[in-house]
Parts: C-alpha cells; sequence; structure tokens
C-alpha cells in the first residue's frame, strides 16, 4: 500500500494539518485525546471532507481540491471498524455477515465468507441474534462483515476499547491472524501502547492536529517513557512449553525459558516487565531466579533516574530497566556482556 496524505481541516477551534507518506502494511496513529486521530479517519474514509490538499491511495486519487476530486466513501473502498460495532439489530448475525459482501462487485470479490468466518471464529455465531452478542463477539462479526467488502486498507478506530482486558486479548490474536492471512493494509487507533505494539508495524505520532513523529512501532516504544504503572513490557511469544519438574520450559531463540505457567497452544504471549528483570555483571553463584540469560548490551536509553538497557540473548531482543547508578556501576555501556536474572514467576500470560 502507498498512502499519500496532506489534509487540512478547520473544526470550530480545531485546526487539523497532517502530511505523511505510507507504504507499511500494518500502521497505527498514536496521539492523546482530541488530537484528532477520529477526524483524520473519517478524512480518508471520504465521511468527512477536508477544507484543502489531497489524499492519494496507490494509483487512485481519493480527494484533491485543488481538482475538485473527492471520491464518494464506497468509491474509496475503505473499510472502517468504530469502537462500537454498528451492527443492524433486525438483521440475523449471518445477513450481518453477508450484507457488504452482497453489494460488492463480483470481481472484487477475493475472500471467501467461510474460510473467513473460521479465521475470526464467527462461524459458530452465525444463526444467533445479533442482542444475543457479547461485545468482543459483535466486533469479529463486525470485521468479518467489513473485511468480506474486500476493502482495499482498513481503518480501526479504538476497536478493542470498549472490551474488558480479557476479551480485548482474546480477539488480538484473530486480528493477527486475518490481517497475516488476507493482506489487507490496516491503520489502527489506540490510547493502548501495547495493542500497537500488537498491532502494528509503524506508528504516526499525533499532536494537536498534526503528525509530528512517524517511526517504528517498537523503536517508539523503547523511548516512550510514561507508560502508567507497568515499565517496558517485553513481549515475549513462546510455543509449546514441557514440563520441568513443578515448572514449564519454553525455547526462546537458543535459550531456554522456565516459567510458572504453561504454555499449551502453539502461540503464547507473555508479558515481562523490564523492572523484573535483575543484570549480574557476571554469572551469578546461586540465585533464586530460574532464568539466568547470557546478553549483550545494544543500547542504553536514559531518561531521568531510569535506564533502559537494551539487550541481545540467543537471537531475541530484551528490555531491562534499571537506575543509572547501576549503568555505572556495572560498566553498562553499549557491546557490554551482562547477565540477566528473571524469575519464572515474572512471566503473566497476554493470550
Ligand atoms: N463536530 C465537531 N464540532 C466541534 N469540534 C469537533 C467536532 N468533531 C471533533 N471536534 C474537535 O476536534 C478535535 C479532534 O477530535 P478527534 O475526535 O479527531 O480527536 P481524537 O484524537 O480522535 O480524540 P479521542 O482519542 O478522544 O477519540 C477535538 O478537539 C474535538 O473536540
Amino acid at each position: 500500500m502507498e498512502l499519500d496524505v496532506h489534509v487540512q481541516k478547520k473544526i470550530g477551534d480545531f485546526h487539523l494539518d497532517c502530511t505523511f507518506s505510507l507504504s507499511a502494511s500494518r500502521a497505527g496513529v498514536f496521539g492523546p485525546s482530541g488530537s484528532g486521530k477520529s477526524t483524520l479517519m473519517h478524512l480518508l474514509a471520504g465521511l468527512a471532507t477536508a477544507d484543502n490538499g489531497h489524499i492519494r491511495l496507490d494509483d487512485q486519487i481519493l480527494f484533491d481540491s485543488s481538482r475538485k476530486i473527492n471520491k464518494r466513501p464506497e468509491e474509496r473502498r475503505i473499510g472502517v471498524v468504530f469502537q462500537h460495532a454498528h451492527l443492524f439489530p433486525h438483521m440475523s448475525v449471518r445477513q450481518n455477515l453477508l450484507y457488504g459482501y452482497s453489494r460488492t462487485a463480483r470481481k472484487e470479490r477475493k475472500i471467501e465468507p467461510e474460510g473467513l468466518f473460521k479465521v475470526l471464529g464467527v462461524d459458530v455465531l452465525k444463526d444467533r441474534d445479533v442482542t444475543t452478542l457479547s461485545g468482543g463477539e459483535r466486533q469479529r462479526v463486525a470485521l468479518a462483515r467489513t473485511l468480506l467488502t474486500c476493502p482495499r486498507l482498513i481503518l480501526m478506530d479504538e476497536p478493542l476499547s470498549g472490551l474488558d482486558e480479557e476479551r480485548k486479548f482474546q480477539i488480538i490474536p484473530y486480528l493477527e491472524r486475518v490481517f497475516g492471512e488476507y493482506s489487507i493494509p490496516l491503520i489502527f487507533i489506540s490510547h493502548s501502547l501495547l495493542e500497537m505494539r500488537m498491532m502494528t508495524e509503524e506508528l504516526l505520532v499525533m499532536e494537536q492536529g498534526s503528525i509530528t513523529r512517524q517511526l517504528e512501532t517498537e523503536s517508539f516504544a523503547r523511548t516512550t517513557w510514561d507508560t502508567g504503572r507497568k515499565g517496558y513490557i517485553n513481549l515475549i511469544s513462546l510455543g509449546l512449553s514441557q514440563r520441568h519438574h513443578d515448572l514449564f520450559s519454553y525455547n526462546w531463540g537458543d535459550n531456554c525459558l522456565i516459567l510458572t505457567e504453561p504454555g499449551e497452544a502453539p502461540e503464547n504471549l507473555f508479558e515481562l516487565d523490564a523492572r523484573e528483570i535483575i543484570l549480574f555483571k557476571r554469572h551469578p553463584e546461586a540465585t533464586s531466579a530460574r532464568n539466568l540469560l547470557q546478553c549483550k548490551v545494544l543500547q542504553v536509553y536514559m531518561s531521568g533516574n531510569r535506564a533502559r538497557v537494551e539487550l541481545e540473548t540467543g537471537g531475541k531482543s530484551l528490555i531491562a530497566q534499571i537506575v543509572p547508578e547501576s549503568v555505572r556501576e556495572l560498566g553498562i555501556e553499549k557491546g557490554s556482556e551482562v547477565v540477566a536474572a528473571i524469575k519464572a514467576s515474572a512471566f503473566s500470560r497476554i493470550f
């Protein structure tokens, strides 16, 4: 996907003025409340019209104020999924699912409905009444309905924020599978950096109506310090586990990790707060921590009285958050070797 955007719009006292080009297949728009994320999405989808500028998606001009081009939303073929799934209450789940599909030109229909329903786990919901669906189920139905119109681009405006933590993390693997399988480009809006990291590769950072930065999602996460009560979260994807006495062992790159929780699915995602990792200069003689990993320091990021140490271990990367005093005492710098100690109980399952 090649998206080229320059749009200006005034709404009351708010001025939106955004210029960017995107080619990442999974991008995010991240910014504080009121910075203009939803307004930008509306302009891209054609649900609102910019005062000035242009929007080009691949080789099609969607909007150009100087040439008086303004394609209607249905001509743009951009799918939109909002925070609250807008399903038609008078239609069954099946009718909702097939609504857009039946209106999509045959030559555009590239996704086979039954296959998609299985990937999104909505095949079992088809005969249900829309009013009986949970929030997560509604979102999956809304996403399937949008995907079946085979959009050239999907915009998701806080699709998970109406869901509780558990349901949110139930739906993310479905989303990952869908976007992997059907290669539809995605622009995702969320206030959650964790969601962004799971769903996107590149971020547009939006502040007061403008895009102020464009960078890799992980680069942004590594250097963003205000992440609420938690520190930087390492996302650790692990496969099936094997029993290891009372604990569970996993292959992780060239290392083996010992956790308190089993991994019964082929893919298990765990979070590990960077502050839970203790660094040693040399291999400690004895420790209660079940994981001791030989690491190479790739980078050190400092902010006030906190330091993040980016590590490479067994072909995987890991971030430990320590204090600058420890950085100095241990002589930690780019290229130095350290041992990271992690308790088996420090890993918490996301899904
Ligand atoms: N119809 C409107 N009339 C007046 N002001 C509006 C209107 N729509 C949006 N705004 C203002 O435009 C600004 C941007 O709103 P927008 O909804 O795009 O922000 P956002 O980044 O999506 O916020 P949030 O994260 O809270 O959803 C806000 O200051 C909002 O109050």
